[in-house]
């Protein structure tokens, strides 16, 4: 679904590449989270994703369509859509119904055919019930899921999100997180872009990026059990993890864990077998 081969990207005017020599496929519903400390290239990857930024070399091929092609741009878009930090800067209309529709108008989609399709999504995204309300008047978490809904109308191959939690408290975050695994269900491929290790736990693979470079590719239980490529990435393993690995080294015999969940669990486990 999604095909990276040698992307290297400078911004104008830069002396170096914001993104050197970066390879990596994502299959249709896989879900890939991008890692990387502050300024390792994880924006910058996300707009060359969808062709709002294009390769300096090398290809990027997302949803069959070469992002460098301007006759299929459009349709790249509308198979690639993408979910940003700012909640507030993504909402157009004055009603959540018409925000969803936003995008379908756009796209000429026929007036009945649009009505069952923002109703779906609606939802999809647990968003029934306040289709007549402003969007700004909704929370942080509720924003970002009309955002998610107005995408999901235009029935996606690809979800990008791009630090869409980073701005919100952690009710807002769990519902995101929560939408992504709805998203996953449906098959949608998904890739989303964080600094926080704990929100990619539940992905596929993870992509860990360091000044613009690839530091690994690998599933999350690899990348999280790796110290050497943790310190390198400037990374921390995710406190279920870190716990888990306490206890192990003071010979307490659990199991590896990712989650917070998993971690209570090996301990009651544990507990009761002692
Ligand atoms: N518009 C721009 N012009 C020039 N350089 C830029 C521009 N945007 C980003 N950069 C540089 O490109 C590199 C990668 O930035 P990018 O924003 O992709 O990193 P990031 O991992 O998303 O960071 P953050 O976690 O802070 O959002 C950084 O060195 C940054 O300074």
């Amino acid at each position: 679904m999604i095909s990276v081969d040698s992307l290297s990207f400078r911004y104008q005017g830069a002396e170096q590449d914001a993104l050197h020599d970066i390879t990596f496929t994502v299959k249709k519903g896989e879900w890939l989270a991008v890692l990387g400390h502050n300024g390792s290239g994880k924006s910058t990857l996300a707009k060359c994703l969808n062709g709002l930024y294009l390769p300096s070399s090398g290809t990027v091929t997302a949803a069959g369509f070469d992002t460098r092609s301007d006759e299929t741009v459009m349709q790249l878009r509308r198979r690639v859509g993408m979910v940003f930090q700012n909640p507030d800067n993504q909402l157009v209309a004055t009603t959540v119904s018409d925000d969803v529709a936003f995008g379908l108008e756009n796209a000429g989609i026929e007036r009945e055919q649009m009505r069952k399709r923002v109703k779906e999504s609606i939802s999809l995204l647990g968003l029934t019930g306040l289709e007549a309300s402003e969007p700004h008047r909704l929370s942080g978490g509720q924003k970002q899921r009309v955002a998610l809904a107005g995408i999901m109308a235009l029935e996606p191959d690809v979800v990008i999100l791009d630090e869409a939690t980073a701005m919100l408290d952690p009710k807002g975050r769990s519902e995101v997180l929560a939408m992504i695994h709805t998203l996953r269900e449906r098959g949608v491929t998904i890739i989303t872009i964080t600094h926080d290790v704990s929100e990619a736990v539940d992905a596929d693979h993870l992509l860990v990026l360091k000044d613009g470079r690839t530091v690994t590719h690998a599933p999350p239980k690899e990348v999280f059990r790796d110290d050497a490529i943790l310190a390198h990435a400037g990374l921390v393993a995710p406190y279920a993890v870190q716990v888990a690995r306490a206890l192990q080294a003071r010979g307490i015999a659990l199991p590896d864990v990712m989650t917070e969940e998993e971690l209570v669990m090996a301990l009651c486990t544990y507990t009761q077998k002692t």
